[in-house]
Formats: structure tokens, C-alpha cells, sequence
């Protein structure tokens, strides 16, 4: 792929739009000088050579390719035309038929990154609409690979699915965490001990994960095989209702991002 896109980020001063321009640039997909970001209000001081605006539209007619990174309800206010060109978005919820009619383009790319983006580590999967070049899927596989992993995927279904597995996914072993620091605090450990222990269980845990590769079933089937305080954690756990729990959350997000589009 060519290092010379022109990449805009409207919305680049939040979360996600930084992480990802963060990402790119510091990948080499682009450079800080063909890298436009847009904001609302105060100009931020990030990404030295970069341009930013406060106007879409000049930001737009800047790039080549446009990310749109704005929260989905502020979407409908945003006036952009794309006149043809690569829109990317990264918002929940939103079709890519909707996207390319209010943007004035066939070349559209949904996709749903996560908050480890910030450190290469999301998990994005994306979907191109029928317009979209070979060119414009390269484009997307090298922002979202300087993101961490990609994956394009075969349905919009897909898509509202993975935004609660893994757009909200970072969510849920912070959840578990702090449920386990809740635990260890009622328990009379010191908060920073607790603290501790439990960001370690987890970047140890995320770790060995990314060393082995190991499916999740096996580590708790040889946690449960073990019968020891793992096995007895594990089993009261999942007679509380633990599988069951995830399941209707997940599919809580999924209902949510569906009801998040129009279509
Ligand atoms: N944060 C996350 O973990 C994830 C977020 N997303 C999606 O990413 C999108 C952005 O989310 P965040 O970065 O978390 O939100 P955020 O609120 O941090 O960033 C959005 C930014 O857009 C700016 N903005 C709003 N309207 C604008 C306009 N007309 N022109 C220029 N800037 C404008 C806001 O001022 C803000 O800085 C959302 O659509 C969300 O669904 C998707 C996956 C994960
Ligand atoms: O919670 C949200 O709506 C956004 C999209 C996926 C993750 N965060």
C-alpha cells in the first residue's frame, strides 16, 4: 500500500479516533503531514505536523479516505459530503446504507475496533460495502492491522454482533476485576494489595493467552480436571448462573446495536 494516503479522522480529538490516528501514524500508514483531524470545541495539542479543523467538510475535501469516529447520536448533525470517496466508520450501530446516502458515496467501510486500539491490541472486524475497490480493503486491512487484529466479516449481523463481544469486550474483564477486587476488600485486603493482585491475575492471564494461544475451554477444563479451589470457584461460579449471565449480556449489545441503526 502506497504511505501517501491522505487520511482525515472526524472526531480524532476523542478516545478512539486518537487511538487510531495514534496508531497510524506511528505505523508509517500515514504521515502526520496527510493526516487531517477534526474537533468541536478546543483544538487539542496532539500529533505534531498533523492539521486540524473544526470543519468536516474542509476535512473531507483534504483526505482521501475519511474516518468517521463521532458517538452515533452525533452522527445525524455531522455535514460531510465524501463525493465518491472511502468512508470508514467506527460507529456502533450505524448501516453502511445509511452511511454512504447521507456521505455521498458507494465506498463504505463499517467497522467496530475496541478500546485497545490505544495499544495496538483491538480486535476490529469490518465490512465493505459492494463499491468498495480492492484498493479500499487494503487501505482498511493496514489501519485496522496498526490497530492490532482484523478481520473482515460476511454480514452486518456479524458486525452488531461483535460490537458487544468485542467493541464493549475490553468492558468485560474489568468487570470481573472489579467484582474480584469488590471481593477481596470485603475480605480485609489492603485496596492497593487488591488492586495489585488483580491487574496482575489479568495482564498475566492476557499474556499466557497471547504466548499459547489456547482455546478458553481447554484452560478451564485443566483448571476444572485439577480438582482443587479452582474447580470449586469454577463450578459455584457457573451454578449461579456465570455462562448464562455473559450470554444475556452479549445479547443485550447485540439487540442494542441493531436498534442503534435505522435499518
Ligand atoms: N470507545 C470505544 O471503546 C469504542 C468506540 N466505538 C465507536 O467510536 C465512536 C467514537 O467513540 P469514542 O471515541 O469513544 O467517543 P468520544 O466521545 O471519546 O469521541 C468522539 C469525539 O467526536 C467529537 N465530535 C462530535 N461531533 C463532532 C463533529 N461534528 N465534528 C468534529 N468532532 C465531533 C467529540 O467532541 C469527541 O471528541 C463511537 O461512534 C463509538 O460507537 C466503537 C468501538 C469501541
Ligand atoms: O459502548 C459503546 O457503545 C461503544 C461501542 C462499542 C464499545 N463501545
Amino acid at each position: 500500500m502506497s504511505a501517501t494516503i491522505k487520511l482525515g479522522i472526524v472526531g480524532g480529538a476523542g478516545w478512539l479516533g486518537g487511538a487510531i490516528a495514534g496508531a497510524a501514524v506511528s505505523t508509517g500508514v500515514v504521515r502526520a503531514e496527510d493526516l487531517t483531524l477534526s474537533y468541536r470545541s478546543a483544538k487539542p495539542d496532539r500529533f505534531p505536523g498533523a492539521f486540524w479543523t473544526d470543519d468536516n467538510q474542509a476535512l473531507a475535501d483534504r483526505s482521501d479516505v475519511i474516518i468517521l469516529s463521532v458517538r452515533p447520536q452525533d452522527w445525524p448533525s455531522l455535514e460531510l459530503d465524501a463525493k465518491g470517496k472511502l468512508v470508514v466508520s467506527v460507529m456502533a450501530g450505524i448501516r453502511l446504507g445509511e452511511i454512504g446516502e447521507k456521505h455521498d458515496t458507494r465506498r463504505v467501510v463499517r467497522t467496530l475496533p475496541n478500546a485497545a486500539a490505544e495499544v495496538a491490541k483491538s480486535y476490529t472486524p469490518w465490512i465493505a460495502s459492494g463499491d468498495a475497490t480492492a484498493d479500499d480493503r487494503t487501505i482498511v486491512r493496514a489501519i485496522f492491522d496498526a490497530c492490532g487484529v482484523e478481520d473482515e466479516v460476511a454480514t452486518e449481523r456479524d458486525i452488531d454482533y461483535l460490537t458487544g463481544l468485542t467493541g464493549s469486550g475490553p468492558a468485560f474483564p474489568a468487570l470481573l476485576a472489579n467484582a474480584m477486587m469488590r471481593d477481596a476488600i470485603a475480605f480485609g485486603l489492603a485496596p492497593d494489595v487488591a488492586r495489585r493482585a488483580v491487574n496482575t491475575v489479568l495482564t498475566g492471564t492476557g499474556r499466557l493467552l497471547e504466548l499459547k494461544d489456547t482455546s478458553p475451554a481447554d484452560t478451564v477444563e485443566a483448571f476444572l480436571g485439577y480438582r482443587g479451589t479452582t474447580a470449586a470457584a469454577i463450578e459455584t461460579m457457573r451454578e449461579s448462573g456465570f455462562d448464562e449471565t455473559v450470554a444475556e449480556g452479549l445479547a443485550a449489545a447485540f439487540l442494542k446495536s441493531i436498534a442503534m441503526g435505522k435499518a
